[in-house]
């Protein structure tokens, strides 16, 4: 029989009125509860602003749940866990009668002085919290202690080494749990598995027989009520440099010598040091970036980017960026991992497509342009699985090759999706496993990669928009393959 480890932790929410922490957050807590790996002794404390009770404050938790999952039972007896004190927390007086709530929950639901803060607010705020945490005796408790970190990390590689100076001066590495949801996505986990439980696959793994690696992360949303963000944002600061380039160091990564946390992230963090840095003047060729037009997505007509509430009429924010990224080490020298994502896309998917090089000669086409290289497709969402792309002997034919695909679809096993990446995030840092949150240096060397890429964008404006809502980005994102040979391979469901 399992034995589920049952972590026991108050959890405090700076941002507990906010976006995230509605729509992510408390249902994944829910999940962790409904599912049995959180027991009785928990508590939750929801720190913001606005004067809400606790009353009000667990009436809000109940509602956002119940929007997130349909069958949701046992509600009252979660939220009766559930606590609301209402502060600004930069008034370092208010630090006290937290702590004193603290200790009294403690008592009350027996967790033994662990605890987790989660900063669900403003990067503006980290630094602040972080310290008062320590100035007023928060952390000290004779348990663990734990801070949880949302992206933004920073705005720029100096930004975001300041913002770690004041979270360090407070709390150890150890202690921080820097969150990449991209990494609590079950297939996103998967792709180490994939990789080094297979023979097949790892001794192919290399530039003698992939030519070319391919990660798509479309959204078919726009910038929603997030334009004040997003403006200062765009697709490079909001996906490129966290998600898409953990998914790079990942799929790049030589196999860790033990599954623990600082051999994995030792492994990617090679990767990242292995980039091949790109020169202000050079960007354009290695990336280009787009912003949408209005048009149609899934056939409702939406407003361009420049239209949307509070973006500027003439705004310079890409919505959507395509990249070659080149890692110099003698495993992938010479193979060019092509990323793109962006938003008002044709449809929402992440998938990552791994070419395998042609062999060097095919008797079984009749035609050379018939010839379909291998494939493996790695569906992160919505659907998760694999697909291999293999030729086969057509049916009832001399010996003629056609293409066949092997599917595995994760999603069918219990018949149920898999738990969101927050809820696994979450478990993950009640149990102290850092594995799948980024360290310091891998966030560092992201941002020096993508700082030059920034830095020429802002110096010039974009031709803009650039490519139609509803479409999949600029024809210069095609053009950045075709120079090399390649193309995009589609992404839509029926390639699947
Ligand atoms: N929303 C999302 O999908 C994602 C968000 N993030 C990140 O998560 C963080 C939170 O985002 P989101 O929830 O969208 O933001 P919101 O603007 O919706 O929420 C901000 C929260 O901070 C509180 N707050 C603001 N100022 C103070 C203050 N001085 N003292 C106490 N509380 C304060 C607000 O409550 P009140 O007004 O009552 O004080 C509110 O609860 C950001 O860093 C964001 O980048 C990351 C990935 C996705
Ligand atoms: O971090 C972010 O990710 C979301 C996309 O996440 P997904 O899990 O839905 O793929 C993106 O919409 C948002 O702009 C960005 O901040």
């Amino acid at each position: 029989m399992n034995t589920v480890h049952m972590p026991k932790a108050v959890v405090v929410i700076f941002g507990a009125t906010g976006d995230l922490a509605k729509r992510k957050l408390y249902p994944s807590i829910y999940r962790l509860y409904q599912n049995g790996k959180i027991g009785e002794e928990f508590a939750v404390v929801g720190v913001a602003r606005r004067q809400w009770t606790n009353e009000v404050f667990r009436e809000n938790v109940e509602s956002s749940v119940r929007k997130a999952i349909s069958c949701s039972e046992k509600l009252h007896d979660f939220t009766s866990h559930f606590y609301y004190h209402p502060f600004d927390v930069t008034n370092p007086s208010s630090y006290h009668d937290l702590r004193s709530l603290l200790n009294d929950l403690d008592g009350k639901y027996k967790t033994e002085g662990n605890r987790i803060f989660y900063l669900a607010m403003a990067p503006e705020f980290f630094g602040t919290i972080a310290n008062s945490l320590k100035d007023y005796g928060l952390k000290d408790t004779g348990g663990w202690t734990r801070l949880v970190i949302e992206k933004p990390f920073g705005h720029d590689l100096a930004s975001a080494k300041k913002l770690n100076e004041e979270i360090r001066a407070a709390f150890d590495e150890e202690q921080i749990y820097r969150i990449d949801h991209y990494l609590g996505k079950e297939m996103v986990q998967n792709i180490e598995v994939i990789r080094f439980a297979n023979a097949i696959f790892e001794h192919l793994w290399n530039n003698r027989f992939i030519s070319n690696i391919q990660i798509t992360s479309s959204e078919s949303l726009g910038v929603e009520e997030r334009a004040s963000y997003y403006e200062k944002s765009g697709a490079l600061r909001d996906m490129v440099q966290n998600h898409m380039l953990q998914m790079v160091s990942l799929l790049a990564m030589e196999p860790p010598i033990k599954l623990t946390t600082e051999e994995i992230r030792s492994e990617k963090i090679k990767v990242l040091r292995a980039l091949r840095p790109i020169k202000e003047e050079e960007v354009s060729k290695y990336f280009v970036r787009g912003q949408y037009g209005k048009g149609t997505v899934k056939g409702e007509k939406v407003k361009g980017y420049r239209e949307e509430t509070n973006v500027d009429e003439k705004s310079n924010t890409e919505t959507f960026v395509a990249g070659k990224i080149m890692i110099d080490n003698y495993r992938w020298a010479g193979v060019p991992f092509y990323i793109r994502t962006g938003k008002r896309m044709a449809e929402k998917s992440t998938k990552i497509v791994v070419e395998f090089k042609d062999i060097p000669m095919n008797l079984y086409f009749k035609n050379k342009d018939e010839n379909r290289p291998n494939l493996l497709i790695i569906h992160i969402q919505p659907d998760e699985g694999i697909t291999l792309h293999l030729n086969a002997k057509k049916v009832r034919t001399g010996s003629i090759a056609t293409p066949i695909k092997l599917s595995y679809n994760n999603n069918g096993i219990d018949g149920m999706n898999t738990p969101e990446a927050y809820e696994k995030l979450l478990y993950d840092c009640m149990l102290g496993d850092a594995t799948n949150f980024t360290h310091w240096d891998e966030v560092a060397l992201s941002w020096a990669y993508v700082d030059p890429i920034s830095n020429a964008w802002a110096k010039e404006n974009g031709d803009f928009p650039n490519y139609k809502a509803g479409s999949m980005g600029p024809k210069a994102a095609d053009e950045l393959l075709a120079k090399d040979g390649f193309h995009w391979w589609p992404v839509t469901n029926d390639e699947k």
